[in-house]
């Protein structure tokens, strides 16, 4: 395949040609043209900017002032403290007492050297280091602690970190499989759900960031101490040094991040893109119908976009840490001066400046990693507040709605029921009153959009009633236990998952599984899957994704065949089955409504279908147009009666 950077890929297809090359921007070119220009046509059009969740925090990020940044740290801080305290107390624990240890080490050695240095300075060096070693083994001690403690705590982040991810991980996951599916309604719903997972992602990073950044605190708080119990001048002269290296360091952060941020919507697209141009399963599409050409302009485009955007935050970058570096140079040397005038004004001894320089030293390693991480806890802390934002506000949308359980119902009867999407004026289904049976076959039929999916949502309390209530026996479904009616639904939706897990598991998948397979094969044995199970490498054993290496694919028909027989390995109270044989064979629809028909007296069977041939074998058809009962009856009767929809669509059907 060409690689989106390959500079000598045509920019266009000759053979049938998007026209003129497309306009690439500036930083490609002056590229040679590989291929002969064909008559002029119209240019592609660019991707459009497109701005994602990012667009949030890029504000977040441009008014992010010192003080700004200030208040928010401490809460991403807290933050990450609590994910820690609540993914493992030990490591959280070690990581605290570790790092006041690195700091009183940091203080110790200080002192040490304060206590070595006027002695070393004596005449008569011999003798200063025969008095000063005492000192000099503390200052080593305490070296090789500090760095000891920041082993350990270094281990005890490594042990932390993936528990913070995996906590948060799962805890967005879960609450996705368990919100009302009306939580996706929400607008926005899908931009908040990918800020949340970025912040899930980040959380890897969390307490390593956390550690860094405070034990840079307690370094700095041991140094400026230990230097004030020196002379009190010094902590005057020590922020001099450090202030302008920490002011510069915060531009130059808030410079890189803007950059990040200004491409993170590029970026992202061109992921989603990425994985699109490099699937398999578009491959047949994207060449069959020569989209290469324009595929390659649009992800070259963005390609061009992440790397100006990139290029154009190098220069400010530059001249700000040179900035800043020069400026630190400059204080410094202020402070060296200001010490030596002190040495020379007597007020200060020559012991006590250098112990001095080697604490503005530790300072300044100090300050370099409270700015660059408190930079990178900032933008965490952004992504953070997101993750608990949405934790909160999905948390609020679970499936809990009563504790009725109700039992395998005889009878599900709409009373007035509708149902009107959230943000929608129009109810996609109108208050409708219905009784389903069990043993009874109903087949569902209406033109797209007409309403049947949103009523099987309703029928198996997927989604509830916006006006009205749906009853299973006498149970309303509005004070049930939503799993506790699940368990008795075998749902075969329109779209059904192709799961990416070993045969017998995506027949088992969702049902308490026995160590028995004869159940599994009787389940494929009714669509008509056994034997291609059975020639599968090994058997039910074999994985379902191609992508993974030694998985198997199946054709659209027989992973729908499978969906059917997840359905009725269930051998659910109340099965109901979206456009089941859409994708399939003849044959196999024969069989999936033969067997429908066999199941059919211990359960009640609901069937959406376009098939109009199979809705004969329902014993009631139920029309729906516009959201509205328009017909119910037979078949037969419907099809005789005139000006019949039913009528209507089949004879459609009859005319292909
Ligand atoms: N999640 C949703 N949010 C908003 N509107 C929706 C949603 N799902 C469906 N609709 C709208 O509700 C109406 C009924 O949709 P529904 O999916 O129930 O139709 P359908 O009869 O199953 O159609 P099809 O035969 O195409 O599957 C349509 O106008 C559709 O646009």
């Amino acid at each position: 395949m060409t690689s989106p950077h390959d500079k000598t890929a045509p920019v266009v297809d000759a053979a049938h040609g998007l026209g003129e090359r497309p306009s690439v921007p500036a930083a490609r070119t002056g590229q040679p043209l590989p291929l002969p220009l064909p008559l002029p046509q119209p240019q592609p059009t660019a991707p459009p900017e497109l701005d994602y969740n990012g667009r949030k925090h890029r504000r977040a990020m441009d008014n992010a002032s010192l003080a700004e940044m200030a208040r928010r740290i401490p809460r991403a801080l807290a933050q990450t403290a609590r994910l820690a305290w609540s993914v493992d107390r030990r490591m959280a624990i070690t990581i605290l007492v570790c790092q006041l240890l690195s700091g009183l080490g940091t203080a110790v050695m200080l002192t040490a050297v304060a206590e070595a240095l006027p002695l070393l300075t004596t005449h008569d060096p011999r003798a200063g280091l025969a008095q000063a070693w005492p000192a000099l083994a503390v200052a080593v001690v305490a070296l090789a602690a500090g760095s000891g403690t920041w082993i350990l705590a270094d281990w005890a982040t490594r042990r932390l970190n993936p528990k913070i991810a995996s906590t948060a991980d799962l805890a967005l996951v879960d609450l996705h499989m368990r919100a009302e599916l009306s939580a996706y309604d929400t607008p926005g719903f899908t931009d908040r759900s990918q800020a949340a997972e970025i912040g899930a992602m980040r959380a890897v990073d969390l307490a390593d960031d956390a550690k860094t950044l405070t034990n840079g605190f307690v370094q700095l708080v041991s140094a400026a101490t230990v230097l004030t119990s020196l002379h009190p001048l010094l902590l005057g002269v020590l922020l001099l040094s450090v202030v302008p290296r920490g002011l510069g360091g915060v531009v130059a952060a808030r410079i890189d991040y803007r950059v990040h941020d200004r491409t993170i919507s590029a970026r992202n697209v061109r992921g989603m893109m990425r994985w699109w141009l490099t699937t398999a399963e578009l491959a047949d599409e994207l060449r069959a119908n020569t989209m290469r050409g324009y595929l390659h302009f649009w992800y070259r485009t963005m390609c061009d976009r992440v790397e100006g955007r990139e290029l154009e935050g190098a220069r400010p970058y530059l001249w700000v840490t040179l900035l800043a570096a020069s400026l630190a140079g400059l204080f410094t040397l202020g402070m060296w001066a200001s010490l030596a005038a002190l040495v020379l004004a007597g007020t200060m001894t020559t012991a006590i400046a250098g112990t001095a320089i080697v604490a503005s030293q530790t300072a300044g390693r100090a300050l370099n990693s409270i700015v660059r991480y408190g930079a990178v806890m900032f933008h965490h802390g952004l992504y953070l507040s997101d993750y608990f934002d949405f934790i909160a506000e999905v948390g609020s949308m679970t499936a809990s709605r009563g504790s009725a359980r109700p039992r395998t119902p005889k009878q599900i009867r709409f009373e007035a029921a509708g149902f009107t999407y959230a943000g929608k004026d129009t109810p996609a289904l109108h208050p409708v009153s219905l009784t389903f049976s069990r043993g009874e076959v109903v087949a569902l039929v209406g033109e797209n959009g007409a309403g049947k999916s949103t009523l099987i949502r309703m029928l198996t309390g997927l989604t509830l009633p916006t006006e009205g209530a749906v009853y299973w026996d006498d149970t309303d479904l509005a004070t049930a236990d939503a799993e506790a009616v699940w368990q008795h639904v075998g749902l075969v939706p329109q779209k059904n998952g192709h799961w990416p897990l070993a045969a017998r598991e995506n027949i088992t998948l969702g049902q308490p599984h026995s160590h028995e397979d004869a159940p599994v094969w009787d389940a494929a044995g009714r669509v008509g899957m056994a034997d291609h199970l059975r020639e599968l490498p090994d058997g039910l054993d074999t994985l379902l994704a191609r992508s993974v290496w030694g998985g198997q694919e199946l054709s659209g028909g027989q992973w729908q065949r499978l969906a059917c027989a997840r359905a009725m390995y269930r051998r659910p109270a109340v099965l109901v089955l979206d456009e089941p044989t859409s994708e399939m064979d003849a044959r196999g629809e024969h069989q999936i409504f033969r067997e429908l028909h066999t199941m059919a007296p211990d359960r009640i069977t609901v069937v959406v279908t376009h098939r109009l041939d199979n809705v004969r074998m329902a014993d009631r058809v139920i029309v729906l147009d516009q959201g509205r009962i328009r017909e119910e009856g037979t078949f037969d009767s419907l099809v005789q009666t005139e000006g019949s929809l039913l009528a209507e669509l089949y004879a459609l059907a009859q005319d292909r």
